[in-house]
């Protein structure tokens, strides 16, 4: 069923070179060999993402919403088929991949939902005073896309973060056409899914140059697709180096561009000495659970917890160890992954003051075992790298004098994805002092649960400061990931039968703010 070829606006074209997919789990590859994009190929899908960017950009809302929604229904419909090339290229087990399908689908059919109801385009108008010193002109202003979006499929999550994740989603949801620059860890998926977009752009009579995908493991062509001046943005999950290169490409460009990349996080996790009192053996238990699952492949792993030590710390290390010990090493998503987890464990293990808890089951093959270090906070403060992710299923405990060392490690954190509290009812006011300095720090603050899991939803923030992201007034997931895709533009004194629909009075069919006040249509 795979062509092993790229997308270029609707055409399905070779290449000179080609790789192949590797199988996760015994690191061999797998056909059909793939088409190493050439720059040909890149300046080709630009120029049509560029060309259709205006109709598409213009196209009714109800239009819009009709092809994502049928875009979802074909990558719904791909099935048992996508899941087990899914499989084969990721090594992630069926189960999380149905489910991943389910939440890819799911976040385009919220999507189309979210274009019909029209409020994103934030529609404003202040009406015209002749009577006012100086005299106030009529102003109308709305958001419109910025252009065509380079996408980077990240390899963890092959669907959802990928060639129709959240970062293309958002951008066709707010009217720009997409240039996917395919993970080459899993190629066939990536094809899969192109089809299935491509499918629905014909069935809609939309152009194709709506969307195109390019497949490559030379950052050459990231790098081409970054720079192609008709390029208004990039959408990027991935890793600290990946993201800060592109942001670099993009500064580097003569019309400079935005870069919303997702990079690295630690997820700081503050056991509170109430709660811990209540359930630290739970709390571990949950801990474990978190921390390896998916092989530890989140951007949202818990990679840091902070505790007060004493009695209930000892207990939840404790607790810990015995619960690390029934898990099993899971296949990792590329053997470049497994080996920089290694290195990172390894890194991390000979740090002063390292002590390992304890590890999960040893495996064979390119696999992720378990491991939980622990260090007090005098050795985690001297010493940076602590601090640093390591991508995989690998945490560390950090046992500090109080709560006020607590709040001084939290202080002094790098920007993150999420920060969490486990408290009692006994331990909200202390928790109130942390929230300030959380708010700082992180884009979600979460009680009483793991952070691994994002929910796609109209109030979520998956983003968070610099490093977690090159951007933290952005999010990747979530309704509001469209506003990154979306650029204002005010009208002044504009002759009606020349305003955009929506802006023209009584047109609006959304929520727009008439001189200042909020107004439903
Ligand atoms: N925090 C997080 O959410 C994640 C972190 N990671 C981290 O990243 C590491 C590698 O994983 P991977 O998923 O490949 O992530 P990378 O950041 O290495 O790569 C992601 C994508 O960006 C491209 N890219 C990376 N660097 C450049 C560059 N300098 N110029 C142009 N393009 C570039 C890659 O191209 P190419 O295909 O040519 O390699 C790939 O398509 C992991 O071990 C982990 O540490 C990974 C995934 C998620
Ligand atoms: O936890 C999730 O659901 C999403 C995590 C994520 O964005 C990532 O790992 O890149």
């Amino acid at each position: 069923m795979l062509t092993g070829k790229n997308l270029v606006a609707g055409h399905w074209r070779s290449g000179e070179t080609t790789f192949n997919a590797v199988e996760a789990a015994s690191g061999k590859p797998i056909e059909p060999a793939f088409a190493e994009a050439s720059s040909a190929d890149v300046g080709d899908a630009c120029e049509a993402a560029a060309q259709a960017q205006s109709t598409f950009g213009a196209l009714a809302l109800k239009d819009r919403a009709a092809f994502l929604r049928l875009a979802a229904d074909k990558i719904d419909a791909l099935g048992d088929i996508l899941t087990q090339r899914a499989m084969l290229e990721s090594g992630l087990p069926e189960a999380r991949l149905n489910g991943e399908r389910g939440r890819t689908v799911g976040q385009l059919r919220l999507f189309a939902d979210e274009v019909e109801d029209g409020a994103w385009q934030g529609l404003r108008i202040d009406h015209a005073d002749a009577g006012r010193t100086p005299p106030k002109p009529d102003l109308r202003m709305r958001k419109i896309p910025l252009g065509p979006v380079a996408v980077f499929g990240a390899s963890n999550f092959p669907l959802a973060f990928s060639v129709a994740g959240g970062d293309t989603a958002s951008a066709l949801t707010a009217g720009c056409c997409v240039v996917v620059k395919g993970h080459p860890a899993h190629p066939g998926t990536s094809e899969l899914v192109a089809g299935a977009i491509s499918a629905a752009l014909k069935e809609c009579g939309l152009p194709q140059g709506v969307f195109s995908l390019l497949n490559g493991t030379d950052y050459a062509l990231g790098e081409a697709l970054v720079k192609d001046p008709r390029i208004a943005a990039v959408g990027f999950t991935g890793s600290r180096a990946g993201g800060l290169a592109l942001m670099e490409h993009a500064a580097s460009r003569d019309v400079p561009i935005p870069v919303y990349a997702e990079m690295s996080s630690v997820n700081p996790v503050v056991l509170m000495p109430g709660r811990m009192a209540e359930a630290a053996a739970d709390l571990a238990q949950a801990y474990v659970a978190s921390l390896s699952m998916g092989a530890g492949q989140f951007c949202t792993n818990p990679g840091i917890v902070l505790a007060v030590d004493g009695e209930h710390t000892a207990q939840f290390i404790g607790a810990a160890r015995a619960a690390l010990e029934g898990v099993p090493a899971q296949t990792m998503l590329t053997g470049g992954i497994r080996d920089a987890y290694e290195s990172g464990i390894d890194t991390l293990g000979a740090q002063t003051g390292a002590e390992l808890v304890g590890t999960g089951a040893e495996g064979t093959g390119p696999c992720g075992r378990s491991y939980v270090y622990t260090v007090s906070a005098a050795d985690f403060r001297s010493n940076p790298a602590f601090e640093q992710e390591v991508f995989g299923p690998s945490s560390i405990i950090v046992r500090c004098t109080d709560l006020d060392e607590v709040a001084d490690i939290l202080s002094g954190m790098e920007g993150q994805l999420t920060a969490t509290l486990h408290m009692a009812q006994t331990d909200h006011e202390a928790a109130c002092a942390l929230l300030p300095i959380l708010e700082q720090r992180a884009g979600r603050i979460i009680a009483n649960a793991w952070p691994t899991g994002v929910d796609v939803t109209h109030a979520m923030v998956h983003g968070g400061p610099f490093p977690a992201t090159s951007d933290g007034r952005s999010t990747s997931v979530g309704t509001l990931a469209i506003d990154r895709f979306l650029r204002p533009v005010s009208y002044q004194d504009m002759p009606a039968s020349l305003l955009p629909a929506g802006l023209r009075e009584g047109t609006s069919g959304t929520l727009v703010r008439v001189n200042g006040t909020w107004r439903l249509p």
